[in-house]
Parts: structure tokens; C-alpha cells; sequence
């Protein structure tokens, strides 16, 4: 039996302090009836997915879409479809969003979000929806007084709230030291901090997360961490994509993008070449090598859910 194909626009629209999305209850007759989905629905031919979005968000919420931007891009197996939700963030409207077809319609905080059922097909949005444009990876730095002063600075001025601890030439207590301190950093500016480290390392210091290295993330059999810790993993090329997929990562990065200072023989990826890699990762996928804050929007518009940095961030 050949799988029908289904291209579905759905809205995760973002409110105006920006600390809840908005879900919608499927009515129970319907297909997933009962679980929570982001509004949208399947496209008319011929139509583009913001065509798409924005027809149906007026059909079902009653509200118009003034801004709009891609997040993420989910191809999925169903039993009887092959399913892609492509889904858009709505971050300004016109209207004031209500079920008008009779369903369930909530304003949601992020960090509640996990609370809801939702379609299997939902998880990489979930992720996707609570990550950041801009992921900070840190420096190399002799000075741990500096270290601290420009981890604050970025957290401070460039806002950043995801950041990766990602320091190879310490030893272990050396690490720890750091992790600890890096730690309180980011709980004071409600930032999440994940460690490139061994993940037992969590034991010590109890960060948001690991990044695994993409030599630790082929030899693991299984996710190494609880659940409720992000999982990341640095990747750069299907193969290490498809293992971060099977362990369950909760978002990686991906690389090279452009040939950087820190790696001058790695073959650059370019955006072509990153763009197939993305539409087929399954989860959200960070841009990374020779990125800036400049690269964000067209990161965002090639399927990504952002860039990823050292040298940007790091003043
Ligand atoms: N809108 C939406 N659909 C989702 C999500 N997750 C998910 O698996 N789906 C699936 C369920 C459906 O099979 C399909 C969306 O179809 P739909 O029933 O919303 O389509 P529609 O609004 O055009 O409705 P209809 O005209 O077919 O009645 O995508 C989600 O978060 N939002
Ligand atoms: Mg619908």
C-alpha cells in the first residue's frame, strides 16, 4: 500500500511576554481526538505553508498572523500517512484567538507544556518550541575570573539562555570547579546550562544537560541520561544524525557550516548541503562553525532552529 502523503501548517504561537504558547484539544471524532496539537491543518493545493497557516489559523482561532517565522520541519510515520507538520512561530497577531470550532483552546507555559498529551509526531516540536535561537558554546580561557566575567556578559547582553560548557583542557576537578560556578551563572539569568562532559559528570554538578561529543555518541547503546535532563550531541553527517535520533537526543548541533580558525582542513557543509541533512534529522538541528547572530533568520529559514557560536558571544 503506497502511504497517502499529508503536509500540515501548524502555528506555535508565542505570546507577548513571551513565556506561554498556545495548544488547541483535537475534538474527540477526529483523528489523535482528545490529545493537544498546535492549530493548523492540512494544506489546500497549490497552497505554501504560510498560505496554509494563515488560512487556517483564521478558521480555527478567528485570529489573523501578522509575523510569522519557520521552526521546525517533522516528517513522521503514521500506520495509514507519511506526515510533515511543518510548523511555523507566530510571534505577533491580530484577534484574539478562540476554539471556533467548539475545541479546547489554552494558553500554556513552556515549562508546563510536558504536562499535555499530544501525537506522537509532536515530540521534536515540544523541544523545538522551548530552545532558544542562540546556543553559546564557551572558550577556551586561562583565567577563570575571565571566564566568569564573559559568560555574565554574554547571559547579560546578548540574553543568552542556552549555553554549553565546553572545556577541554581542564582536568576533572578543575572542570567541576567551573561547571559549578557556571552553573550559578546561568540559574541567576534563567538561562540552561548543558556540560560537554561525560554525562556520569551530572553527578557532580546538576546542570540542565550533556553534549555528547560525536566520538561518545556512537559508542552509547542508549540514551545515558534521565529524561528529564536535555541530551545534545555534536554531529556532521547522516550517520551521526540517524544514532543522536536513536538515543533519544533531545536537540543537536551540526557541522561545519564554513571553515573556522579552530578547524581549517574540515571540508565546509555549506547551507545546501546542511539543509538535507536538517529537513531529515527529525529534531531541532543548531547551525555551527563560522556562525554569527547575522546567520540566525537564515538558519531559521533553511529548516534550523538556529546557530550555535563561540566566537560571537564570547567578548
Ligand atoms: N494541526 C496539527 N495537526 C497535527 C499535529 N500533530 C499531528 O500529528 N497532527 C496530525 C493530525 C492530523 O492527522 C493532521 C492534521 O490534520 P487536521 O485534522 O488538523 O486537518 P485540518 O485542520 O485541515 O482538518 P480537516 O479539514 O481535515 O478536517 O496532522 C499538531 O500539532 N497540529
Ligand atoms: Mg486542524
Amino acid at each position: 500500500m503506497v502511504k497517502r502523503r499529508v503536509h500540515v501548517a501548524a502555528a506555535a504561537m508565542i505570546s507577548a511576554d513571551q513565556k506561554q504558547v498556545l495548544i488547541a484539544r483535537r475534538p474527540s471524532n477526529v483523528d489523535h481526538g482528545g490529545l493537544w496539537e498546535f492549530p493548523g491543518g492540512k494544506l489546500a493545493p497549490y497552497e505554501t505553508g504560510l498560505e496554509g497557516l494563515k488560512r487556517e489559523l483564521h478558521e480555527e482561532l478567528g485570529v489573523e498572523i501578522s509575523c510569522a517565522q519557520p521552526l521546525i520541519r517533522v516528517h513522521h510515520e503514521y500506520p495509514d500517512k507519511h506526515i510533515l507538520l511543518d510548523v511555523w512561530q507566530v510571534h505577533a497577531f491580530s484577534g484574539e484567538p478562540f476554539g471556533r470550532e467548539g475545541q479546547a483552546v489554552r494558553w500554556v507555559p513552556m515549562n508546563e507544556l510536558a504536562n499535555y498529551p499530544f501525537p506522537a509526531a509532536n515530540l521534536p516540536i515540544l523541544r523545538a518550541v522551548m530552545l532558544p535561537t542562540e546556543y553559546l558554546i564557551t572558550a577556551e580561557e586561562t583565567d577563570e575570573a575571565r571566564f566568569d566575567a564573559r559568560l555574565e556578559r554574554a547571559l547579560k547582553e546578548d540574553n543568552i539562555r542556552l549555553v554549553q560548557l565546553r572545556a577541554k583542557e581542564l582536568d576533572h576537578n578543575a572542570f567541576v570547579a567551573r561547571a559549578l560556578r557556571a552553573l550559578a551563572l546561568c540559574r541567576h539569568y534563567g538561562a540552561r546550562l548543558l556540560l560537554n562532559a561525560a554525562p556520569a559528570l551530572l553527578d557532580d554538578v546538576d546542570a540542565d544537560g550533556i553534549q555528547l561529543t560525536s566520538e561518545r555518541l556512537m559508542q552509547l547503546e542508549r540514551r545515558p541520561i534521565a529524561e528529564n535532563k536535555w541530551l545534545s550531541a555534536s554531529t556532521h553527517n547522516t550517520a551521526q544524525l540517524k544514532q543522536a535520533a536513536m538515543l533519544g537526543c533531545d536537540f543537536v548541533t551540526l557541522s561545519p557550516l564554513r571553515t573556522t580558525p579552530s578547524h581549517p582542513d574540515v571540508p565546509p557543509m555549506g547551507w545546501h548541503d546542511f539543509q538535507q541533512l536538517v529537513e531529515r534529522a527529525g529534531m531541532p538541528v543548531f547551525a555551527l562553525g563560522g556562525m554569527t547572530r547575522f546567520d540566525a533568520n537564515h538558519a531559521r529559514a533553511v529548516g534550523a532552529q538556529g546557530i550555535a557560536s563561540i566566537r560571537d558571544f564570547w567578548k
